[in-house]
Parts: C-alpha cells; structure tokens; sequence
C-alpha cells in the first residue's frame, strides 16, 4: 500500500514527507498520472492552483462561472487581439469547464506528430494500449438523434442537402439524458450532477484513494532542480509555500507550463521553449430562423462534421451553442441592433469552423512576468477559416436562415505546444521518456507536449499520454486502476 501524508495535510503543511514525484496541475495530463503513479505505490503530491468544488457549489450563472473557474475571468487575449483564449483554473483543471468530447488521433495527425518530434511510435497501433487504457476510466457515450434540439436538426439538414459527411459525438458522460432534462449548456461552468466525466469525478478520487495528496489553492511559482531532487515553490492562501521531491512533473497546460519553466529562468538552456503555440482557432457564425430553435436546451452539441474532404482542407464544422453572457459577447453590433439580435436568442442557430493551425504561435513573459502569447492568424488559417465559412453559409442558405451574423471574435480552446516533445534539443523540449532535455528530475505531461496541431480534439490523447509517461517512469506497464470499495473510516472512496 502506499505511504500517504493525508490525514495530516490540511492541518500542516509544513511537515509534509519527501516525494516520489510532485504534480503541478490537475487536469487531462496531471490527475491520470498522479492516479497511475499513486497506484504503483509512489508518494505523489498534486498541486492545483484553482479550488476543489462539489458538484452541488458550482456556480449556476456564466458571470460567475467564468470569473471562479477560468484564469483571468475567463478571457486571456493573444498579443495582438485577434484571437481569445480560455483555460480552465479548477481542481480537474480545463476538464471541469470543457465540453468532454473524447476522440481518439488518426494515423494522418499521428504521422504529422511522427514527422515533427522524430519518435516513430507515434500511430494510432503505437497509441492504441494507452486509449484502451484511458477509456477504462471513462463512461463514454454517443449521442443518440433522440437527444438532438433544433440546431443539430438543422445542422444535419444542411449537410445531407448539400451531401457532406456529418457523425454522431462521442462525449464522456455518465447519466445525463434528455428525458432527465439535459442541460449540458450548464456543465460548461462545472457539471452540477457529476455526469460530466471530467478529472474530479473519475481520475481525481482514484488518485486519492491510492493514496495520493492534493492540495488545491495552491499557485507554483517555480521549480529548481537539483542534483538530488527537485524544490517547487509557491502561494498558497497568501502564504509562500515550498515542497521537495526527488521529481517534478509539470502538468500546468501549455500556458502553465511553458510559463513556469521560463519563470524558473529556464529559457536560456531550452531553445524551443514557448515555440510551437497552436490552438485551433474557432470562427463563430450565427443565423436567424423564423421557428423556434431552442439550441440553448437538451444536448447542446451532439454532431460534428465527418467528411474526409473538409479534414484534408484543415477545418472542420462544429455544431455549438452559447448561454446568453457568451452570445452577448460573441454577436456583432452594440445599442438597440444588438439588443434586437440577443431578443432573438432562442431563434439563433450556430455553427463555428474550427481550423487546425499550421503557423506556430509563441509563448512568452513580458518583463513583469505576466503571459505573452504571440498566435499569428495567418495565410493558410485563414484560407481554411473561409473555407468553412463558405460550407456554413450554404448549410444556413439550404436550411431557410433568414440572416447570417459572423462574430467578430475568434477563440482558442484547444491550447497546445510551447514544451513540445521530441528527439532533438533544437525543435523540442521533452524526450521520448517525458523528461526535459538535459534535465532528468523535471518531467512535463500535459498538452504542452503536442508537436503540433491535430485538428481533433485533445483532451482524451493528453490522457493517453499522462499513461505512456507514466509507463516510461515507472518502467512497467500500467493497467487501468480500479475503485475500491469503502472501508470503516476511510476518508475519501
Ligand atoms: C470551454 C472549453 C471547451 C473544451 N471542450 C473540449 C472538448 O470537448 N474536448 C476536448 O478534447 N477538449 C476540449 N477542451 C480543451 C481541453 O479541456 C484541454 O485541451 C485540456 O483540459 C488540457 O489539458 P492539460 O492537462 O494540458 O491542461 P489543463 O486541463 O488546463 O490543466 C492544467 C491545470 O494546471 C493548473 N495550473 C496552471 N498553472 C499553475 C500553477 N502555476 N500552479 C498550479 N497549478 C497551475 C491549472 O489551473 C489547471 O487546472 C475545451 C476547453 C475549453 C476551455
């Protein structure tokens, strides 16, 4: 069984053990990890700056939402404006507040990852143990036609008229349906049922189990690794804080990441450091229908496009929808123009091009330590941005749209890169075996790693990486953890 410091934790943190292995951050690359390292019987610190919710204490209004579980309220902007970003700042990290689509890579974006990083076991047969392995923890589910509202009807109209390609999604949820009122819109800001199969319902509390200890609230500021092992210091509560281990993953997402490690004053030594930036930029589009569309209820997003031609273009449609906080951000205009699009809420259909990006962006710190991220929109994102936009616009054409809005304001969900993996000093950051070069003791899994952008979604392959990482540190194969049933006096089952 393994060594746990937890009943003491909360108490004292100044009396904590020596570990195994410090975590930072506990999203789809840092709570699998820490649940498959703990479960070897590792001593495991996790370290989250968001706080712990229940599914009962998450907020029930976007505002508030944003400003509690996002970092910078909800909206951090590229240098130049043109793109906005969101990540997740939550115990469960950008699993809590995402969308929860689960897709495996195809062999098409592994060989790009192959190419780029020079590590040949990069294909879906290289890949596949470690999606088997991950999907063990997962309730995963497609959803069904019975759960469709008006703009996925429209959506699937508009691509059957003009013979494209569209698929069912596959999303991780455990029992949300729409005769239970499925109100997935609102699990954007935390899933208040616990349906949502993000890090706190499903690898969090395995980690814990295994003996793992968590401490939220806590904001790392930097890492220094030694000869012997590695310190990690931070703030938690106003308090500085400072843990020891003999090794140090970072698991902080792209922006979290790459930002600590500059602030540890490694940039010098790291050439790629903060290069190779993607997000998949998302182009949001709007339409008015005369009937009632109602795409704000049920399954907000249950369909996606799946034609072969629009993945070797370098787009794809997505079929979403906003709360009213976001459409009044999103929707163009201001004063009575405005308000009349927003009273026609429940009329609007929405479908956004989401662009996997070929021009790498830059992760940086300004001279007072705060972000800088550089994500130039150029040529090739736009031509394959209007591409999409030229497909969304013939769906709402073929579908009786009464007016197309286009959104001035493009977003990045998907952040991606700035430590990336590799076999050569130069182009990366990371080796085959998840530690950075030149530096044994500092370990990164999250989706910093990616080479590049897949034009798929991450999460569930940031999962399959944390397995593979943690396979090459604990130089055994790793099988699926299972839960335990609760014993008298047992804290946390
Ligand atoms: C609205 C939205 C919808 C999305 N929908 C989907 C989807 O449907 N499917 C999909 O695959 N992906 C989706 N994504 C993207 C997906 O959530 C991310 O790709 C994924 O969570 C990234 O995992 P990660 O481990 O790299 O980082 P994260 O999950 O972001 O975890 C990093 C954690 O580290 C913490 N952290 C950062 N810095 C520090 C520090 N200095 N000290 C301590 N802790 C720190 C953060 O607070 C965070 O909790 C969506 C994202 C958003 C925002």
């Amino acid at each position: 069984m393994p060594k746990t410091a937890s009943p003491a934790l909360a108490s004292s943190l100044g009396a904590l053990p020596f570990y195994d292995y410090i975590i930072v951050g506990s999203g789809a690359g840092g709570s699998p990890l820490a649940c498959y390292l703990a479960a070897a019987g590792k001593r495991v610190l996790l370290l989250e700056a968001g706080r712990e919710w229940q599914a009962s204490q998450y907020p029930d209004n976007e505002f508030d939402a944003s400003l509690a579980l996002m970092w910078n309220g909800g909206a951090e902007p590229s240098r130049d404006g043109r793109l906005t970003f969101l990540r997740g700042r939550a115990l469960g990290g950008g699993t809590v507040v995402n969308q929860c689509l689960l897709d495996r890579f195809d062999d098409d974006a592994f060989s790009s990852w192959a190419a780029h990083s020079g590590i040949a076991s990069f294909s879906s047969a290289g890949m596949a143990r470690h999606y088997q392995v991950t999907e063990a923890h997962l309730a995963l589910k497609t959803i069904s036609e019975r759960d469709w509202n008006g703009n996925a009807r429209l959506y699937v109209e508009g691509f059957e008229k003009l013979g494209h390609r569209w698929a069912p999604l596959r999303r991780g949820q455990r029992h949300c349906a729409v005769a239970n009122g499925n109100d997935c819109l609102r699990c954007l800001g935390g899933c208040p049922r616990d349906s949502k199969q993000s890090m706190a319902v499903t690898f969090l509390p395995l980690a814990r189990q295994a003996g793992a200890d968590i401490i939220s609230e806590c904001d790392v500021q930097g890492v220094v690794h030694g000869s012997r092992s590695v310190t990690v210091y931070g703030r938690r509560r106003g308090e500085r804080v400072q843990f020891h281990a003999a090794r140090c993953v970072l698991a902080a997402g792209s922006f979290g990441s790459t930002a600590l490690m500059l602030r540890s004053g490694l940039g010098d030594r790291l050439p790629a450091l903060g290069q190779g930036f993607y997000c998949h930029p998302q182009f949001v589009t709007f339409a008015l229908y005369d009937q009632l569309l109602d795409s704000h209820r049920g399954s907000f997003q249950a369909v996606k496009s799946d034609d072969p031609a629009f993945r070797a273009a370098g787009f794809k449609l997505e079929n979403v929808f906003v709360g009213p906080m976001g459409a009044a951000y999103l929707l163009p205009g201001f004063g009575r123009r405005h308000l009349a699009t927003m009273a026609a809420y429940r009329h609007l259909a929405c479908i956004e091009v989401a662009v996997r990006d070929v021009t790498p962006g830059r992760i940086g710190l300004h001279g007072n330590g705060r972000l800088r991220v550089e994500k130039p929109v150029g040529r090739a994102e736009r031509r394959r941005a209007r591409a999409g936009l030229a497909v969304i616009e013939q769906i709402y054409r073929a579908t009786g749209a009464r007016r197309v809005i286009h959104s001035p304001f493009n977003i990045g969900l998907h952040l991606m890169g700035g430590c990336a993996l590799g076999t050569r000093k130069a182009s990366s950051v990371v080796n085959p075996e998840f530690a950075v070069h030149g530096l044994p003791r500092l370990h990164v899994v999250d989706g910093s790693l990616f080479p590049d952008a897949p034009g798929i979604n991450p999460s569930l392959t940031i999962m399959a990486l944390a397995h593979r990482a943690a396979e090459a540190m604990l130089g055994a194969t790793v099988r699926p953890v299972s839960r335990m049933p609760c014993t008298a006096g047992q804290e946390v089952c």
